[in-house]
Formats: structure tokens, C-alpha cells, sequence
């Protein structure tokens, strides 16, 4: 009995049976749904991590989800201006980019991160297209602010490509570069384009995958991690001055989002193995979640009111087609 496998009952057994069990209704609840996810530089370790989100991505796919990836790539550009002596400059968490530091930001973001990230998506199958924002009109943008120099503000999201992409069963891969009026290339802050891209696409889910768990209450207590919280709360947070650094964008970005109709804002950490899937699959999620203050139904907030939605569908199947028809 070499090749027999051990099917003698276990409380292991019964744990991941359960945990599969309660995804189903995430998975009912998603299927269809447009689903932007935001990968940042900061998240983007190494190869293999690499390699395991973008498999993470597929898998939501294959389960029914739209996947939109819009990624950033922060890291990799300080990298390639250090190689070629380029100051490395940011005014609230935007860089400041001349024209010559805007062919090495195109190159870095739309060429490798880019190809690295469809590539790895691509040994699942060809589902992935790379995407550069000033490809067809996808982002245009004018200055933000002379200061900034070639950094874009979006003026417009071509909605019909990026929807012709989702409705082809592929996964678009955008890099944030926009077209500018003027016929030049604009550097747009990775974070600010994936809330923008949601709005328009009116996406169910913006989700930020960054190199902390969430949005820290004060960054200094490890223990001050919000699990949710409304755009005003957040928006307070911001004109308080409270935040700083790299999420002054992402939280502007959410609050842009929610705004424009997406359902859910959410920053996890793209650095601990499958966060995608315990935040999109699981009651009780990982991550920070934003939403507005006519949205915060009780069952869709983190942590989960119920115990488990597992053991409520084992009591009660027809109580959890009810909730689900809520949402
Ligand atoms: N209150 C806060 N909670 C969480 N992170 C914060 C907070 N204030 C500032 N940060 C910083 O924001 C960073 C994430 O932004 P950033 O480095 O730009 O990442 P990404 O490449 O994912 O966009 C965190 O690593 C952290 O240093
Ligand atoms: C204007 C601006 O700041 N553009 C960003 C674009 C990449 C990005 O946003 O990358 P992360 O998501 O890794 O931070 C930059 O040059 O770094």
C-alpha cells in the first residue's frame, strides 16, 4: 500500500476542512466582482514572494475574481537612480522627478518590475497582460505641482481598454506611468493610480499590499493596528497630521476609492505568505479595512462579529444566504 493515502480522521483534517469550508461564501460573495490590487515596491521582497502573490492573484481568478494589478516599484527605482547618481527626493510621499529621471522611472517600472510581474504570472497560463498607463489612453495626467516636475496628476482612466482586458479573461498588469497632454511621460504615484483606477472601473475592492500589516493607530505601538475604520476617521487622521511617509498616498487613495462607489479599501502586508487569500477568504482577514460610514454593515468589517461563518453554515445555511444577499 505504497501509494495509499492516510485518510484516518484528523483534528488537522477537520481544521482545514473547516478553514476551505469557510471561504465558500467569500467566494460566492466575489465571484465576478472587479478586485484592483495594489502591489508596492516595499512589498516585493524577492523573487519567490514575487512569485507566490502573483500565484495568489491567479488562484482568485480561477475562483471567479476580476483581478486588476496596479503596480509601483518605489524600491527599484532608488535602485537604478543610485546606479546612475540621481538624487532620490520625496515631498509627501511623492518623487520628485525630472524629465531625465523619467526615462530611468519608465524603464525600471514599465520595463522590468512590469515583465517580471506578468512573467510570473504567465507560467500559470497566458493570462496576464502588461499594461503600461500610457498605453491607449489608459492614465492621462497633467503636472501636479511644478515642483514635482514630470510627477502626474490623473486626469482621465481609459475605462473601455482596461474593461476589454477584465472582459477577455485577462489580468491586466498596469504600470503607472501616464501620458501627459503635452505629449510627455508622467510619473504617477503607484497607490494614487490603483485608488483611481478602482473609482473609475467602480471595483467591489481596492486592496494595497505593502510591507506593514495595516494602518497603525501610532506607528511606534506595534500594538495600535486598526482593523477598520470609515473614510472620515481616516481622513481625520490625515488633517490631524498623524501619518506619515508612504501612507499619506495609500490613505488618500482609499479615501479616493470609497468615494468614487469601490466597497472596500484594504492595506495588508504583502510580505506574509497568502494575505491575499486570509483577507479576501476568511472571516476575520489580516489587514486594515476602509470603507464609508453607510457601508459598515457589522458582518463585512474585520474583526468578524460572528465566531466564524464556518460554523454558522453548518447551523444555518439559509441565515448565511440572507447575509450574503445584504452585502
Ligand atoms: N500610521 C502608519 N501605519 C502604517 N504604516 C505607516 C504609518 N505611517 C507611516 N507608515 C509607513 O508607510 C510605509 C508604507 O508605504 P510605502 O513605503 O510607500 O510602501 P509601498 O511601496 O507599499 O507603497 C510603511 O512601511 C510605514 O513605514
Ligand atoms: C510620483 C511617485 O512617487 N511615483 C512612484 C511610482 C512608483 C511607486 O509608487 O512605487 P511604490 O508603490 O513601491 O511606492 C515612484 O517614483 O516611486
Amino acid at each position: 500500500m505504497k501509494y495509499a493515502r492516510d485518510a484516518k480522521p484528523s483534528l488537522l483534517n477537520e481544521q482545514t476542512a473547516q478553514m476551505l469550508f469557510e471561504t465558500l461564501p467569500w467566494i460566492k460573495n466575489l465571484t465576478g466582482k472587479v478586485v484592483v490590487i495594489k502591489y508596492g515596491g516595499a512589498a516585493m521582497v524577492d523573487a519567490k514572494l514575487r512569485e507566490d502573490v502573483m500565484s495568489d492573484i491567479v488562484l482568485l481568478k480561477i475562483m471567479g475574481m476580476r483581478p486588476v494589478i496596479v503596480h509601483g516599484g518605489g524600491k527599484a527605482i532608488n535602485e537604478a537612480f543610485s546606479h546612475y547618481d540621481l538624487p532620490v527626493e520625496f515631498k509627501n510621499g511623492q518623487r520628485v522627478t525630472t524629465p531625465e529621471a523619467m526615462d530611468i522611472v519608465r524603464e525600471v517600472l514599465g520595463g522590468k518590475v512590469n515583465q517580471e510581474l506578468v512573467a510570473a504570472i504567465n507560467q500559470h497560463g497566458n493570462l496576464a497582460v502588461g499594461v503600461s498607463g500610457s498605453d491607449a489612453g489608459t492614465l492621462i495626467a497633467s503636472t501636479l505641482d511644478p515642483e514635482l516636475q514630470r510627477v502626474g496628476k490623473i486626469e482621465s482612466v481609459n475605462v473601455d481598454y482596461i474593461e476589454r482586458l477584465i472582459d477577455g479573461e485577462y489580468i491586466p498588469v498596469i504600470a503607472t506611468i501616464a501620458k501627459g497632454e503635452d505629449g510627455g511621460f508622467y510619473n504617477i504615484n503607484a497607490d494614487i493610480a490603483a485608488g483611481a483606477i478602482a473609482g473609475a472601473l467602480r471595483a467591489h475592492k481596492v486592496i494595497f499590499l505593502t510591507d506593514v500589516d495595516g494602518l497603525y493607530e501610532d506607528f511606534s505601538d506595534k500594538d495600535s493596528l486598526i482593523s477598520n475604520l470609515t473614510m472620515e476617521e481616516c481622513q481625520g487622521m490625515l488633517d490631524r497630521g498623524e501619518i506619515d511617509t508612504g501612507m499619506i498616498p495609500k490613505l488618500n487613495a482609499c479615501i479616493e476609492a470609497v468615494k468614487a462607489g469601490v466597497f472596500r479599501a484594504h492595506i495588508i502586508n504583502g510580505t506574509t505568505p497568502h494575505s491575499l487569500l486570509l483577507e479576501l477568504l476568511t472571516d476575520a482577514g489580516v489587514g486594515t479595512v476602509l470603507h464609508s460610514s453607510e457601508t459598515a454593515y457589522e458582518y463585512d468589517t474585520h474583526p468578524h462579529p460572528l465566531s466564524t461563518f464556518a460554523a454558522r453554515l453548518f447551523e444555518n445555511l439559509d441565515e448565511v444566504s440572507k447575509l450574503q444577499a445584504l452585502s
